[in-house]
């Protein structure tokens, strides 16, 4: 039994906006997945969606089993129960997450209450206990969230996730809001709680580089579905769906200094999720869309052991299928020399094939 198994996921908010469009996705005890993709690809819909944290109205369908059981099926008590001991979330932002009235203390004292995880005279001692744990002194249990950095209020809050000892952490952005040095800190600091208690860890984050350097494996949301999932060094260092190239070519890579200074943008932004391109819905931004795509969706095929893209060019797809194939650049070919030099912005190659390519941001 895996620790979370999602199957053909749909989140559709009440404005009709289909966030989140038939995911699948398998994380195993003491797995690390990351979710990659850009603003408004749908990440943090999946995350709530999880736990069931989504505003009234949303509809969610498919099936999400944690531990083996159905989320989406569960009575109000049990979900309250799994929330902090089954799956805990770290959100982005933490001053946002903390309440601001109250010491961190009692903050991170309140779920170990509600869910009665140590003996109520043995609170306190847990709650330092987790500060240590995360590298702030237990005397920090009295400051007010104000009185922390942000990196210390993103620790608070991986204590927060820790304090009913969950089996799965799921972290949204955990370190968007902080300076490049305190990032790595906080990923470090994550990596090792989840290596010591053997958690599972889904890690969303727009940055491809940061997955990679963090997770075991990677998966690639675009507009709401899964275009691309793989072992993470892999599907970062030669993406096969255009969409992973583009967003691995627009972070820095690890280890590549000569990359540092010189990241590739993604020309154009994901669909609204309540008027999507029919066919792939990448295929606007797509530098090598043939003109099937406008009209035909590509599912999940095999690109490499465990590693699928959902792309007309990666082999096994339904190239058969698809007219004048042997003439369009093959970006997505396992054998492409250098994923690096994604055409994601190249002019020429995106007349080639006759793509329309939205503005530059
Ligand atoms: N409550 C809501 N009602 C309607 N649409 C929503 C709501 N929340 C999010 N959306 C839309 O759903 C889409 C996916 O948003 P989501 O926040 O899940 O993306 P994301 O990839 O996590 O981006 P970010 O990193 O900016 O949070 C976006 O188009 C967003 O505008």
């Amino acid at each position: 039994m895996s620790l979370l198994e999602v199957r053909d996921l749909t989140v559709t908010y009440a404005n009709g906006a289909r966030a989140v469009r038939g995911v699948d996705l398998t994380v195993e005890a003491g797995q690390k997945l990351g979710i990659a993709g850009e603003s408004g690809c749908g990440k943090s819909t999946l995350a709530l969606a999880l736990l069931r944290l989504l505003p009234a109205g949303t509809e969610v369908t498919g099936q999400i089993l944690l531990n083996g059981e159905d989320v989406l099926g569960m009575k109000w008590g049990r979900l309250r129960a799994v929330r902090w001991a089954g799956a805990s979330i770290v959100f982005q932002g933490a001053m946002h997450s903390l309440n601001a009235v109250h010491r961190i203390g009692d903050q991170i004292a309140e779920p170990i209450v509600l869910h009665k995880t140590a003996p109520a005279g043995k609170v306190k001692a847990r709650v330092a206990e987790l500060l240590e744990h995360v590298g702030l002194p237990a005397a920090r249990a009295q400051a007010y969230p104000h009185e922390l950095s942000g990196g210390q209020r993103q620790r608070v809050m991986i204590a927060m996730a820790l304090a009913c000892a969950p089996d799965l952490i799921i972290a949204d952005e955990p370190t968007t809001a902080l300076d490049v040095m305190i990032q790595a800190q906080i990923l470090r600091l994550i990596e090792q709680l989840v290596a010591e208690q053997d958690l599972g860890l889904v890690m969303i984050s727009h940055d491809l580089a940061v997955l990679a350097d963090t997770c075991d494996r990677l998966t690639v949301m675009y507009a709401g579905r899964v275009v691309e999932e793989g072992p993470a060094r892999q599907v970062y260092e030669a993406a096969q769906h255009p969409y992973g190239k583009a967003l691995s070519a627009a972070f820095p890579r690890i280890g590549d200094p000569s990359s540092r200074f010189a990241p590739q943008g993604l020309p154009g932004d994901p669909p609204d999720p309540s008027d999507l391109p029919t066919g792939c819905t990448f295929h606007p931004r797509c530098p090598v869309a043939l003109d099937i795509c406008s009209s035909r969706d590509q599912v999940l095929v095999d690109a490499g052991e465990l590693w699928r893209a959902a792309c007309v060019h990666v082999r096994g797809a339904e190239a058969s299928s698809v007219p004048d194939t042997a003439d369009a650049p093959a970006p997505g070919g396992a054998s492409d020399p250098d994923p690096a030099a994604a055409p994601a912005n190249e002019a020429d190659s995106a007349g080639a094939s006759g793509a329309s390519v939205g503005s530059e941001r």
